[in-house]
């Protein structure tokens, strides 16, 4: 999908990205890690074409230094410092509907989901919002998009905890686009993604994938028992297929080898209640059920 290839930038002499070379894949959703510095928006920025650079950046096999404007269409953006938009919400809420092809029903859905109405700040300039605020609507209006891939730049550094979970969770449901996450906090991302990229000093110096341990249609077998009976957790495993005993209280299923960070995040979710869990690797056999 993107092939960047000895990726270079400098700002005044200084070397921010060194000759970088990663590929990103229809599929991947990645946890780009690292401190403060480390060069991640300066990343995106340059495949956004927001940045001149050296060294190549080719989307779907192009490998121009050009930005080709039908593969940019096909990118959602959520930058880590929303843009000082003098527009009203309203008006930005049309663009991204007549200029992205964003869905208004979406876009309202996504919202509200995420405790922003839509018709409380249409007349509100962008730039007033509270940085949360301004950070569910640029969510919105990405999510609201049918994008192929989905860069997100810190963004959940401004929502509170509960607007944050319910990000969380809006992404996991797209299962549909690759994501490049940029976060400090691994432990709410590693849910949402398959392959973690850790970056310092302007280079790539982790690049862990799931999907490389374990082949695609690889499973894990997890069996976990809880200290009591709890009905949102049994009702969420129940949505992985798992079955229950009769005490409600011991759990086994299939976990897809490339959804165990997502699953091991939903676990974190009832962290105090498990008594026990163990994952083992069920190398290339389907998932058959336990009753
Ligand atoms: N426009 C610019 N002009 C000069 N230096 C810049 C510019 N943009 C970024 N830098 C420098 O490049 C380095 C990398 O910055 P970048 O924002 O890419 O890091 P980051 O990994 O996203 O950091 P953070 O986790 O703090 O968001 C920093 O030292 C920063 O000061």
């Amino acid at each position: 999908m993107i092939t960047i290839d000895r990726l270079s930038k400098r700002f005044d002499r200084r070397a921010v990205l060194d000759e970088l070379t990663l590929s990103i894949d229809a599929g991947d959703r990645i946890a780009l890690i690292g401190s403060n510095g480390a060069g991640k928006t300066t990343l995106f920025r340059c495949l956004l074409g927001h940045y001149g650079h050296e060294g190549r950046v080719g989307f779907d096999g192009s490998a121009g230094q050009r930005r080709d404007a039908g593969a940019l269409a096909r990118v959602a953006f959520v930058p880590q410092l929303p843009p000082p938009l003098r527009m009203p919400v309203g008006e930005l809420l049309t663009f991204a509907e007549k200029g992205a092809g964003a869905d208004p029903a979406l876009m309202r859905d996504i919202a509200g989901k995420m405790g922003i109405d839509l018709d409380e700040v249409k007349k509100r300039p962008f730039y007033r919002l509270s940085g949360g605020q301004k950070q569910k609507i640029l969510v919105t209006v990405a999510l609201g998009r049918n994008a192929d891939l989905m860069i997100f730049d810190e963004p959940s550094a401004n929502l509170d905890p509960a607007a944050r979970a319910v990000f969380i969770d809006l992404l996991a449901a797209r299962t549909d686009a690759s994501m490049l996450i940029a976060s400090h906090r691994l432990e709410e991302v590693a849910p949402l993604v398959n392959r973690v990229i850790e970056m310092d000093r302007g280079r790539v110096v982790l690049d862990d994938s799931v999907a490389d341990r374990l082949r695609a249609g690889d499973f894990r077998r997890a069996e976990i028992e809880i200290s009591a009976p709890h009905e949102p957790f049994a009702r969420a495993l129940e949505g992985w297929g798992f079955v229950t005993d009769a005490s409600g209280l011991r759990f086994s299923g299939p976990v897809p080898a490339a959804e165990t960070f997502r699953f091991l995040g939903v676990l974190a979710r009832h962290g105090s209640l498990i008594e026990r869990l163990s994952l083992e690797e069920v190398p290339q056999a389907a998932p058959e059920k336990v009753n």
